[in-house]
């Protein structure tokens, strides 16, 4: 389990703000979900949590500790498309992953270290209901199973922190509620911290033990980029019931204001 603090975080692209004065912690094991309008910065922030992309200002610290500039495998991400290599066969992609984070250069394991892969992979994919395809291609599979066998991948890595970048989100709804209850027994189970980005408000307060919201509060209509996107909206669902969640979910939809209304309130501001 890990404590994530984010601390007066910006990203810039040259004269484009993307993100902007994020300052918020993520208690250790949360489920956390990261809503907010298309292009304000969710996918960004992701990949600034995952060190694939420097913070441009602020810092970001896990256990107090200043994120290392590099990927790592405590820190594991599942994206919407299925990240999985066509060539291999299920128990090949699910063992890649640790291949690749053990044997940096040749990719391959040997011997004993190789068994111990091989029986984690063909463990954890027993656990994601893959067990009786081990020797399938990802053509084979429904989208469905291929997004299990990315989540196995992800979850080998055995990463205290897991990333889902709109996940589900091409999933139809029968198969879609099964990998939530999946999701939710293995963030149980190991105990990770979890972000997930979603557009889908329903996923989110479902899962999460908490919603935030990014989103645009000063704007420049003479200069577009100049602002970024920052955090406008924070919600803590733990220990909610199904019942409660829905009435959060009802309250976070009546009090969403329109982009018109956004923008006039804005152009008063400025
Ligand atoms: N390498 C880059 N250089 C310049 N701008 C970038 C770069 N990467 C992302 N951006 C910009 O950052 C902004 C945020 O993109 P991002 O993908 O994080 O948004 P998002 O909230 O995840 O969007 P969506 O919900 O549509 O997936 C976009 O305007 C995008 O064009």
């Amino acid at each position: 389990m890990s404590q994530i603090s984010i601390k007066n975080v910006w990203k810039e692209y040259g004269d484009v703000t993307v993100l902007e004065r994020l300052d918020f912690e993520i208690q250790s094991g949360e489920f956390c979900v990261l809503v907010g309008p298309s292009g304000c910065g969710k996918t960004t922030f992701l990949r600034l949590l995952l060190s694939m992309e420097p913070i441009t200002r602020g810092e970001i610290l896990i256990d107090g500790v200043r994120i290392a500039s590099e990927p790592a495998r405590d820190r594991g991400i599942v994206f919407q498309r299925y990240s999985v290599f066509p060539h291999l066969t299920v128990l090949g992609n699910a063992m890649l992953g640790v291949e690749l984070a053990e044997a940096k250069f040749s990719g391959h394991l040997f011997g004993g270290k190789r068994g111990r892969a091989r029986n984690a992979a063909t463990e954890i994919l027993g656990r994601v209901g893959l067990g009786h395809v081990l020797n399938h291609y990802p053509a084979q599979l429904s989208g469905g199973m291929q997004q299990r066998l990315a989540i196995a991948q992800a979850l080998l890595c055995q990463p205290k922190i897991l990333l889902l970048d709109e996940a589900f989100g091409a999933l139809d709804p029968p198969t879609k509620a099964q990998i939530h209850s999946l999701m939710l027994e293995l963030w149980k189970d190991r105990g990770m911290t979890v972000f997930m980005v979603t557009h889908d408000l329903d996923e989110g307060f479902s899962l999460g033990t908490r919603v935030i919201e990014f989103g645009k509060v000063r704007r420049d209509p003479q200069a577009p980029d100049a602002f970024g996107a920052t955090l406008v909206r924070d919600v803590d669902l733990r220990g909610q019931t199904d019942k409660e969640r829905h009435q959060s979910l009802a309250s976070w939809e009546r009090n969403t204001k329109s982009p018109s209304v956004v923008d006039m309130l804005q152009r008063g501001r400025n």
